[in-house]
């Protein structure tokens, strides 16, 4: 391609793309980009005044989430517990290429928002004003939603139930079946759960498992993936790292868990979790990856707990 015809090329797509980002800016629908940490790199004015944000470069979309909770802005929260909501929310979000849902404003506005997801994890988030729109049958849609919603999120802490992450660990397995991706899975249990429950009561054990589930999901970006398994077990999925960034992130998350004070009338109450690892091989089923990591976390329990291990 000769020189000019470059420069002319260059030329159209640098118009395109101020043109984009001008009508954008302008349009009345709310439109946002998060790149693949979920910081808000792009927000339009309409998203800006929703959302009472600013993309200054560093605000997450967890962050957003907890100063709008704070502020009385943005979208309406239907649960008691808010970080179970906040939770559940970031385990089902961007996990698909495309999704689209109803949604309401604290301000009685309805949106459709749509999330579309690039293979970097970068997403666009558009949402239109459907609050003129036909309101007959959105109880049902809600309904349907809270459904989808229910089968996919453990109740007690509001990340990710069994069944939706394994069905995330299927996802990622096929990536890396054909070599477009790498996955390492950590299976993590809490040390002598069982003395939690005897000594302080099943509330205080419960409190304990839905602190752990907040520090594993600290852990996990949205390209990852975390969930329970069930009673004091669960999984990380970390997609696209080498053996020492999913080590250093297990080791990070020990530690914090080491740290955390999860009784506010025990504040002398410390847990701790211990950790099996291991790297999906392409080939591999999902009961081969779970029974390595699974062997891996029993060699960890057997060392003495608080601690990780690899697979063989
Ligand atoms: N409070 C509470 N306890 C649970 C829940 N699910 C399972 N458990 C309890 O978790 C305990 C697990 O005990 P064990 O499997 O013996 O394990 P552990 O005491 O953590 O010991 P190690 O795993 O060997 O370190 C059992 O007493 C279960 O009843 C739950 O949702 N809430």
């Amino acid at each position: 391609m000769d020189p000019a015809e470059l420069s002319r090329d260059d030329a159209e797509q640098a118009l395109i793309a101020q043109r984009l980002l001008a009508l954008h800016e302008a349009s009345p629908k709310l439109l946002a980009l998060f790149d693949n940490h979920d910081v808000l790199r792009f927000a339009n004015e309409a998203f800006c005044q929703s959302f009472d944000v600013q993309p200054d470069g560093c605000i997450t979309w967890l962050d957003m989430m907890r100063r709008n909770l704070a502020s009385g802005r943005g979208s309406k929260v239907n649960a008691p517990e808010p970080e179970t909501w906040l939770a559940g929310a970031a385990s089902r979000r961007g996990k698909q290429p495309f999704r689209a849902f109803e949604a309401d404003l604290i301000d009685g506005r309805w949106i459709w928002m749509t999330e579309t997801v690039d293979e970097q994890g970068w997403m666009l988030c558009s949402a239109s004003d459907i609050t003129a729109l036909k309101i007959e049958g959105r109880a049902l849609r809600q309904e349907r939603d809270r459904a989808l919603r229910a089968a996919q999120t453990d109740p007690m802490t509001g990340i990710s139930n069994r069944a939706h992450v394994l069905q995330q660990m299927q996802e990622q397995l096929s990536r890396v079946q054909i070599g477009a991706g790498q996955l390492a899975v950590a299976l993590l249990d809490l040390d002598h759960f069982k003395r939690i429950n005897d000594t302080l009561g099943h509330g205080a054990g419960d409190a304990v498992i839905c602190d752990f589930a907040r520090q594993l999901q600290a852990s996990s970006r949205r390209v990852d993936a975390c969930g329970r398994m069930g009673g004091e077990e669960f999984v990380l999925l970390l997609v696209d790292v080498s053996a020492e960034q999913a080590q250093a992130v297990v080791e990070r998350l020990l530690a914090r868990t080491r740290q955390a004070s999860p009784l506010a009338e025990q504040p002398s109450l410390h847990y701790t979790a211990s950790a099996g690892l291991t790297l999906a091989r392409p080939g591999d089923t999902i009961a081969e990856l779970c029974h390595r990591a699974d062997e891996a976390l029993y060699q960890a329990k057997a060392a003495g707990r608080d601690r990780w291990q690899w697979a063989d």
